[in-house]
């Protein structure tokens, strides 16, 4: 069969068409951000097509992975930036504390100058800051229009109805939750510390613990359907990051297609559960004020309509519950298994919180009004999140040209916030920089930092977040709940190699030695 001219080449016009729509997107606008910045003195590496800087990024990180910092408990070291994040570590070596690096085609702009990044949040207000694009498609199957990712007004009405739901009084109602749940895992150690097992992974243990108290504070787990929730929830999560990534190259996501297409698949059971589960709530005479995240949020959902007309639909409120899941439950349990690490390496730290806890607390039942009295441990939390953020990074995408004196950051432009590098800097911090010295937030709730930019283990701005009253509060019922009946020892099998996956977290989980307090 034989194609008329006329059709040949109205289809080869067409594909040049297409090859310029998509040279112009994926290479010429985007160099274009880079040359504007590179007008105003920021340099960086040299990207190639298609993929950017992300080889040297994974030649970088694989050579660090050969010479990982397995060190014993004497020489443990916590100047971990250069080990978590090498290539930045080496572009900051050549490029200052401000370049642009690429992934794929998407430029980002690195920062980790607190001086900058004050400047621009006073530029831009909250609601006009954006989320890298890339990140939304890419994290979508997680967070969908959840409160992580919405933009504009759409943000302000879904913070405005979901904030609500985290201040401390309606919090105070999951305390018993979390009682229960850290209980319930202090038994199964026990048990196994009875059986002559006294090696412990702490993070296995305390991500599953976390992963239920979410749930359960999240939408109510007694259910088998919320269990099963929770179930999907995790594996989505492993199949979207245990995987090589290729965030921002085009096409980037086929490259794994049967990681694409199960998380695809996973995504979309999580949501069909949930919207029965929200939907089953909305309908229940009996369930309606269940004091759960899910049913405060519902609650706010239905005052909000009344004040300002405003509500979250229900496909909004399965994806708030998604976020608070994916947001929620690993960060918090990273803060309590960094801490154990930090404790059973500071004998002396481990015995002062106790000591704290006895004065608090003594013989009576843990009530969540005692909390605030715990003020040691809210120091050595504070430490924690600076040596060891669980959230490493936090992300924007500019919505305007933003001028912070000679230089403009055009609209588009992806910025990279290095909350590792900025915890790290001895420029901020002095040059005990890399101890654990939880006193140094005794009387300053920036630990002594030298600009209030430079501490930033939840985010900065509006858009600070949203759960930390709920991390606060577990923090402390866990980390008390624990230090009340075991001591932790550091085990000899432990290997430090802090690595990000998504959060930051031991490479090789943590074990510890367990042993119960009377011995
Ligand atoms: C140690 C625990 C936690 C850490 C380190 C952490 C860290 C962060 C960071 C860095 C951000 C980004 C802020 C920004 O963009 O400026 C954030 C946002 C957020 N977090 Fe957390 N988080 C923790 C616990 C939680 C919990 C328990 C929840 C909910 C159950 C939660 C829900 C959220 C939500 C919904 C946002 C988006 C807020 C917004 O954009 O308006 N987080 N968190």
């Amino acid at each position: 069969m034989e194609f008329p001219g006329v059709f040949v080449a109205f289809l080869a016009a067409l594909c040049f068409f297409l090859f310029l729509i998509l040279t112009f997107y994926w290479w010429v606008f985007p160099m274009q951000t880079h040359r504007k910045l590179k007008k105003c003195g920021v340099g960086g590496p040299i990207p190639n097509f298609p993929l950017g800087n992300i080889e040297e990024m994974k030649r970088k990180s694989s050579n660090n992975i050969q010479s990982s910092v397995i060190v014993s408990p004497n020489n443990l070291t916590h100047d971990i930036h250069s080990y978590v994040f090498p290539f930045f570590s080496s572009w900051q070596k050549s490029h200052g504390k401000v370049f642009v690096y690429w992934l794929g085609t998407e430029p980002f702009l690195y920062i980790a100058d607190a001086e900058l990044l004050k400047k621009m949040s006073t530029e831009v207000m909250a609601k006009r800051w954006g989320k890298p694009s890339v990140f939304r498609i890419d994290r979508d199957p997680m967070f969908g229009s959840g409160l992580v990712m919405v933009e504009g007004n759409d943000w302000v009405r879904h913070r405005h109805i979901v904030a609500p739901a985290f201040n401390p009084i309606n919090l105070k109602v999951m305390g018993n939750m979390m009682v229960e749940c850290t209980n319930k895992m202090i038994n199964r150690w026990s048990t196994q510390i009875n059986l002559g097992k006294p090696e412990i992974d702490v993070e296995k243990e305390i991500i599953t613990t976390a992963g239920e108290i979410i749930a359960r504070t999240s939408f109510g787990m007694k259910d088998d359907n919320a269990r099963d929730v929770f179930d999907k929830l995790r594996a989505l999560q492993m199949t979207l990051f245990k995987t090589n990534r290729y965030v921002g190259v085009p096409f980037g996501k086929y490259f794994n297609v049967k990681k694409t297409l199960e998380a695809k698949k996973l995504g979309k059971e999580i949501d069909e559960l949930l919207m029965s589960i929200i939907e089953a709530r909305k309908n229940s005479t009996t369930n309606n004020n269940q004091q759960d995240l899910l049913g405060l949020l519902l609650k706010e959902n239905h005052q909000a309509d009344g004040r300002l007309g405003k509500t979250l639909t229900t496909r909004e409120v399965v994806d708030e519950c998604k976020t608070f899941f994916f947001g929620g439950h690993e960060t918090t349990a990273l803060a309590i298994t960094w801490t154990l690490l930090l404790l059973s390496i500071h004998q002396d730290w481990q015995n002062q919180l106790r000591d704290e806890i006895k004065q608090v607390v003594g013989n009576r039942q843990l009530d969540i009004s005692m909390l605030p009295g715990l003020k040691k441990m809210k120091w050595v939390m504070n430490e924690v999140l600076r040596l060891y953020p669980p959230a490493p990074n936090v992300q924007r995408q500019a919505r305007e040209d933003i001028k912070v004196d000679d230089l403009t950051v055009p609209n588009g432009t992806n910025l990279w916030i290095d909350v590792v590098a900025m915890h790290h800097d001895p420029a901020l911090w002095g040059k005990d920089v890399n101890e654990f010295r939880p006193e140094r937030f005794m009387d300053d709730v920036n630990g002594g930092c030298n600009h209030k930019m430079g501490y930033l283990p939840f985010g900065f701005g509006g858009r600070m977040c949203v759960g930390r009253n709920l991390t606060f509060m577990e923090y402390k019922i866990v980390l008390t709940l624990l230090l009340s009946t075991f001591t932790f020892k550091l085990s000899p099998t432990y290997h430090h190699s802090p690595s990000i996956m998504l959060s930051l977290r031991p490479s090789y989980g943590l074990p510890l030695i367990v042993q119960p307090l009377s011995n």
